[in-house]
């Protein structure tokens, strides 16, 4: 598993090694000892898979309050999606700035997004499925959330939005006083 960096310091993209043989191909999803340098102490705890049928529908974005902060790994197991990441945590240097990468079923590219980053995607085909590994339990009353449209962060999305949850086009929209999330 190769890891990219990105300007986004802990926001990472892991390329998987996917060896191919005349039956199909195989690939290792996840390894604690290969993705040590990036999980340190943390381990997974809990692992959730969505589906989402519209392209232009948009979850997120979602993070976890401390102290259920959580570590997400994310991989797109059907379709495509454009997968995004916004760095909310106040002292980094990249404060409000947001990294996206496509995670396709094809490219078996895997999104890592670190405590005190919100995380959410649009979906590019119909029917795309995600798996994500998190390092903390998902705990109701720790939930956190931002808008995708929010002219703060001005994350580019692909297409329109099709469909989106009540929950998520109705979390508040930041301001200049925002001072981003305690880790
Ligand atoms: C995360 C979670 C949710 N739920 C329940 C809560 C809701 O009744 C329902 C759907 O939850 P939510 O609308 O938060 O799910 P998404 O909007 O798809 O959020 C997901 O997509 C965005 C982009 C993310 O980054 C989240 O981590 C991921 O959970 O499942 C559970 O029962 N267990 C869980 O672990």
């Amino acid at each position: 598993m190769n890891l990219l960096p990105t300007k986004i310091a802990g926001v990472q993209v892991a390329e998987t090694i996917r060896i191919a043989d005349q039956r199909g191909a195989f690939a290792r999803f996840f390894c604690e000892n290969e993705l040590a340098p990036v999980l340190g102490e943390r381990h997974i705890v809990q692992i959730n898979h969505s589906r989402t049928s519209q392209p232009g529908a948009l979850r997120g974005m979602h993070y976890q309050h401390a102290p259920h902060a959580e570590m997400k790994m994310v991989r797109c197991i059907k379709g495509r999606v454009w997968d995004v990441a916004v760095d909310l945590r106040r002292d980094s240097p990249t404060f409000l700035q947001w990294h996206g990468v496509e995670l396709s079923a094809e490219n078996d590219l895997m999104m890592v997004i670190p405590e005190g980053c919100a995380h959410g995607f649009q979906v590019l085909e119909a029917e795309s499925e995600l798996l994500y590994l998190h390092t903390a339990r998902y705990t109701p009353t720790c939930e956190g959330g931002m808008r995708h449209d929010d002219p703060l962060i001005d994350i580019a999305w692909p297409l329109a939005v099709t469909d989106i949850s009540d929950r998520d086009r109705s979390h508040p929209l930041l301001d200049e006083h925002y001072s981003g999330v305690k880790l």
